[in-house]
């Protein structure tokens, strides 16, 4: 398995910073969850002065096999592969919302069940044409879940190459809710209850058949020893999910600003943060979604995340819609008068 060299962040710098923070000409804290958001940035790029260059969200795809079975996905799976396809015409929500927010949006083909054949603005990474279907068999081979890392290590260390220091992930996959909430089960030891929701489904009765159908899956592979993050992630896992998390992992070793989305995005995190806990301060939690389980799964990080919007798309919908959020963190940072400069009194 490939290692990655996250640097835990120097506290040296903190008092420096908060002490510009605080002395900017508002009350003490006044800017809320921004001064936050401003502190660990400025830790994240160790400079009083951060700055967020060129942003991108990178939205990874891939196919779940147990998704031709229709159990836990009220939509059909060629959904995903369209819905590639909308990416790249530029119609999908993450299209939009990056675009109002000047965000670039790079869309990577992690493993869907289509031959997209050589499709301008669709970066080849397809490991395989999706998972097999985890009520049979493991998702992927260990080579595949390595090479997958890989490949999203290497996607995110070339858009790094060209001066983007803050990314978000998304991730297009019928059935992904269902691994995302494996993901959790295994690695927050909670109840597969606490860990299911609706998906993209409306009814209770999808819900129920999702929830009995996961049951048999973790039944199945009851005696398989799945007991570390790899095994997991092999087991249940989605390509777009490996790549994410190796995505995700060198974005931390680049020191770049990390946008977590929703449900999806975050499970790739828990299985990165056991891969390297060191990655967890590289990540701003952009969104709490309504998919439930994304609140349990946040408290466990100790995340604090920005909006509450009941959004859960996915697609790094999230993250986009949070950035300029982001950006108001450092842009008080840099542009506000201090008390000092602007001749301000201070509190007695
Ligand atoms: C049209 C459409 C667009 C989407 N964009 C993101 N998702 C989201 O829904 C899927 C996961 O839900 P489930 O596990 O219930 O299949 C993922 O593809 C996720 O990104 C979409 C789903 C649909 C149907
Ligand atoms: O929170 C998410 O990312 C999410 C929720 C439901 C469906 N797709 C994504």
């Amino acid at each position: 398995m490939i290692d990655f060299n996250i640097t835990p962040i120097n506290l040296e710098i903190k008092e420096k910073l908060q002490s510009k923070i605080d002395g900017k000409t508002k009350p003490v804290g006044a800017l809320g969850q921004l001064e936050e958001l401003a502190l660990q940035i400025g830790l994240i790029q160790q400079s009083t002065s951060p700055e967020l260059k060129k942003p991108h969200i990178v939205v990874f795809a891939g196919d779940h096999g147990i998704a031709k079975t229709g159990l836990v996905n009220p939509y059909p799976q060629e959904v995903t592969f369209q819905m590639v396809m909308n990416f790249i015409s530029g119609g999908a929500a993450i299209n939009v919302l990056a675009k109002q927010n000047n965000i670039a949006v790079k869309v990577v083909d992690a493993g869907v069940n289509h031959d997209f054949g050589n499709l301008p603005g669709l970066v080849n990474a397809k490991i395989a044409l999706g998972t097999k279907n985890y009520l049979e068999e493991p998702a992927m081979s260990t080579e595949q879940a390595n090479e997958a890392i890989q490949m999203g290590a290497n996607i995110v260390e070339e858009i790094f190459t060209n001066g983007c220091n803050v990314i978000g992930f998304g991730e297009m996959g019928i059935g992904n809710t269902s691994s995302a909430a494996l993901i959790m089960h295994y690695i927050c030891d909670m109840p597969l209850e606490n860990c299911v929701g609706k998906g993209t489904g409306t009814n209770l009765k999808q819900q129920k058949t999702k929830l009995q159908t996961l049951k048999k899956a973790v039944d199945k592979h009851k005696n398989s020893n799945i007991n570390n993050h790899f095994s997991i992630l092999t087991t249940f896992g989605g390509l777009e999910i490996a790549q994410i998390c190796g995505g995700m992992l060198k974005a931390a070793e680049k020191r770049m600003t990390i946008l977590v989305d929703g449900f999806i995005t975050t499970a790739a995190l828990l299985i990165a943060s056991k891969i390297n806990p060191n990655i967890l301060p590289y990540c701003i939690f952009t969104h709490c979604s309504d998919e439930k389980g994304h609140r349990a799964m946040l408290e466990f990080l100790n995340s604090k995340p920005i909006l509450h919007l009941n959004m859960r798309l996915g697609e790094g919908s999230g993250a986009a819609v949070a950035y300029p959020i982001v950006l108001a963190a450092c842009t008080f940072l840099n542009q506000m008068a201090s008390f000092e400069s602007a001749g301000v009194s201070q509190a007695k």
